[in-house]
């Protein structure tokens, strides 16, 4: 499996005009690669609003290191569990240094934020309610492409209006390595690559990732190609804006029977330059690197009992051995610690066991 410059062939898709012909393609996307990547039409999404987040993330990571720790994850000051800052290898997923700012979302009375996310409630609330709108939109359908009865199945299920849910908004910040990390057997493939963020898949239902131009790094795991780069903007010369990259997260692929696809990714810089440098011209500058996830999950009491729909009903025999190696891969036992193998679970009690796996608590 080496490091090279191959690209994939993850579709663009433009979803500013749903009909059943768009969510057939992002089914198609969702149940092969478990990726896509959403025309940024900037209604949905301002691109002034994607653009002054980045600004923002900026000028939170460069506070001092003691003014962040005060807002320590799992802190009561952060606003609890898996809320606020974590630094350089909080995670077990972060071997050479991540640092991110979790937030609860999305939420318009925001948790407690630190100076100067502070000064800017309005348009942090606005961003993340524009990424929840976009994750109904994509979740609305997949409803109407597994011709679920009522196509709104997933949709209304992550309603954050109606309870609270697992959904984080999540600033991330790779800063530029030192030798000596650089050095460290864990982070180095021995290859000239770091790897930033290791191998994973994501927890929720989708995920929505916003990278910046010249910043590339994240790679899938592809079944026939190994590691494979997956750029910011695929086609830098019909879009202007890069593309909202969206992918499924576990909970949606266990929730269907495995029919979608939670992909593993991770994010490796090789050796004098971020990324493979597959992303379009201008990119492979440079180690730091800056980006924000919104992870969408469903209300915490939503039952992740299998999706009345025949297409996933039919999917059931072949999904199960993918879902057998994919809860080995995420360290749950089958059916859980508790031995029931048929117990449904519901979206926290799944969430609580990805935590237990991640941070150990
Ligand atoms: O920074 C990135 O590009 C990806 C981060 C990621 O995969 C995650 O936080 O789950
Ligand atoms: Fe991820």
């Amino acid at each position: 499996m080496s490091h090279d410059s191959r690209t994939n062939t993850i579709p663009v898709i433009d979803i500013s005009q749903p009909s059943e012909a768009v969510a057939r393609q992002v089914l198609e996307a969702a149940s092969t690669q478990g990726f896509l990547y959403i025309k940024n039409d900037g209604v949905t999404i301002a691109c002034k609003d994607i653009d002054d987040m980045f600004k923002l993330s900026q000028e939170f990571f460069a506070t001092p290191k003691e003014r962040k720790a005060e807002y320590a994850i799992h802190t009561e000051k952060a606003g609890g569990i898996n809320r606020g800052w974590v630094s350089m290898q909080g995670e077990s997923l972060d071997p050479e240094g991540q640092k991110s700012l979790q937030h609860r979302s999305p939420n318009p009375n925001l948790q407690p934020l630190p100076h100067p996310l502070s000064s800017h409630k309005d348009l942090i609330s606005r961003f993340q309610l524009s990424c929840h709108a976009l994750c109904t939109s994509i979740l609305s359908l997949l409803g109407t492409a597994l011709q679920i009865s009522d196509p709104s199945y997933f949709a209304s299920r992550h309603d954050q209006s109606q309870g609270p849910s697992g959904t984080i908004f999540r600033m991330l910040y790779y800063p530029k390595t030192t030798t000596s990390t650089s050095a460290s057997p864990s982070s180095s493939s021995g290859s000239g690559l770091r790897i930033r963020a290791g191998a994973h898949s994501d927890y929720g239902s989708i995920t929505l990732l916003f990278r910046l131009p010249g910043q590339p790094g994240l790679e899938l795991l592809t079944p026939d190609r190994g590691w494979v780069a997956v750029p910011v903007n695929p086609h830098p010369a019909d879009l202007a804006e890069p593309p909202i990259l969206v992918n499924i997260g576990d909970l949606l692929s266990f929730w269907t029977n495995g029919m979608l696809k939670s992909t593993v990714h991770r994010v490796a810089f090789s050796e004098g330059g971020a990324g493979a440098g597959a992303g379009g011209k201008g990119e492979g500058e440079g180690e730091e690197r800056y980006s924000m996830a919104y992870f969408c999950h469903p209300l915490d009491d939503v039952q992740l009992a299998a999706v009345p729909s025949k297409l996933i009903e039919d999917f059931a025999d072949r999904g199960v051995e993918e879902l057998r190696m994919q809860r080995k891969r995420l360290g749950l036992n089958d059916g859980g610690e508790d031995g029931d193998k048929e117990k449904v679970l519901t979206a926290k009690q799944h969430l609580d066991r990805r935590l237990k796996v991640t941070y150990g608590i």
